[in-house]
């Protein structure tokens, strides 16, 4: 007798875990990576800013996780394209797996990335979008949801809350519940379908975003024409390439000007307009820093400057200490405690500052004052 094989049916969800900047996308993920909850899960990481830091503050697990670190996934069709190719690396042991979660970078506009599982034929055949998943950080959102330096220019605050299949509200313990009431009131003029859900360090009942079957298709199709993103074309994997991104500062990226690689085809992607004044700014030094030090300089430094300095990423070697410290700011909130041994690792510090009005060599400057004499 013929047996017919049917063709494994079930699509691949994926979720868009997104959320501005130090909402708590990755305390989410480490939730997520750890918690038991029966998903199989692998995840595709792009960071802000040019050097790695989120790889180290993420859980290490059973599961696998992908970093994409050259540009801006939502502006650059390379980055997506590489997201595409993971995908496709992905897909060929799909069996590992059962749901795929993309975070993206804290000022990204989830729409871009949604779209790219459409472009190419042969990923869209086998994966679905589950939901977008938007984080909002219940202390800080209003000064980006109504950012003045933003009037009239894309505000990915904004974009990220209306693009939403699920909106959590995270750091609830930072605000008060009249706070909350408010802000869920104006979530909801954004965004009248997603439920609005609570949590504290991301900790929320899991089948609320995962395995919700939450996307809505239709809002991308009228979003991406917006974007005029041409979600019907087949494209090669390296097909077209337009850089708009003027935030990140990485060395490959001249954001002074517009190139565009396309081979005569349609736009793919209209250039949607970060928040030019948002930069990213790396710093590495390979010896140890005056832990009491620069703990001081950290607090003052972002209690003076914070409103205009969103986020602040560390990795640090402390001196006489075996243990790695971690560098968490989110404005002027800053958390810089001791994490594990170094172990075998060779010890260095890194530090990512996103913000506006950055002093590159002032900061530069001041790091060194605290390196262990
Ligand atoms: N008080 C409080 N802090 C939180 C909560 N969730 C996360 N944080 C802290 O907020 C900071 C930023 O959290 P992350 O999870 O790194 O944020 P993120 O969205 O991944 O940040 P980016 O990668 O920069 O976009 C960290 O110091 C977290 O410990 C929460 O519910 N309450």
């Amino acid at each position: 007798m013929n047996m017919h094989i049917e063709p494994e049916s079930r699509k691949l969800p994926i979720t868009i875990l997104t959320g501005f900047l130090g909402s708590g996308k990755t305390t989410l993920l480490n939730y997520i990576l750890t918690e038991r909850h029966g998903h199989r899960i692998a995840v595709i990481e792009n960071e802000f800013g040019e050097v790695d830091v989120d790889s180290d503050l993420v859980l290490a697990s059973d599961e696998e996780i992908f970093q994409m670190q050259n540009g801006c996934i939502c502006c650059f069709v390379d980055v997506r394209n590489d997201l595409i190719d993971v995908m496709k690396k992905l897909l060929s042991h799909k069996d590992k797996f059962d749901h795929i979660i993309v975070e993206t970078s804290g000022l990204a506009d989830p729409t871009p990335v949604a779209t790219a599982f459409f472009v190419d034929r042969s990923v869209a055949e086998e994966v679905e979008l589950d939901a977008v998943v938007t984080l909002v950080d219940a202390m800080h959102i209003d000064q980006h949801l109504y950012d003045p330096v933003l009037d009239g220019s894309d505000n990915q605050a904004v974009n990220q809350v209306v693009a939403a299949d699920r909106i959590l509200i995270n750091k609830v313990d930072l605000a008060s519940e009249d706070a909350l009431g408010s802000l869920e009131a104006s979530l909801r003029k954004l965004n009248q379908t997603a439920p609005i859900l609570r949590s504290t360090y991301g900790k929320v009942d899991l089948t609320d975003i995962l395995g919700v079957n939450g996307f809505r298709p239709s809002y991308v199709r009228e979003r991406a024409e917006i974007l005029d993103i041409d979600m019907d074309d087949d494209h090669d994997a390296h097909g077209h390439h337009e850089c708009h991104d003027t935030a990140c500062d990485h060395p490959d990226h001249d954001h002074g000007h517009h190139h565009d690689h396309g081979h005569g085809r349609a736009s793919v992607l209209r250039p949607h307009s970060h928040d030019a004044t948002v930069k990213s700014h790396s710093f590495v030094y390979p010896n140890s820093f005056d832990g009491e030090k620069l703990a001081t300089f950290l607090k003052d430094y972002l209690g003076e400057r914070g409103d205009d300095i969103f986020r602040t990423k560390g990795i640090v070697s402390v001196a006489n200490d075996e243990r790695f410290f971690v560098l968490q700011a989110v404005h002027k909130l800053v958390d810089f405690r001791p994490d594990h041994s170094w172990g075998e690792d060779v010890r260095k510090s890194k530090f990512v500052f996103i913000g506006r009005n950055l002093d590159r060599d002032g900061i530069d400057r001041n790091l060194r004052a605290c390196l262990a004499a």
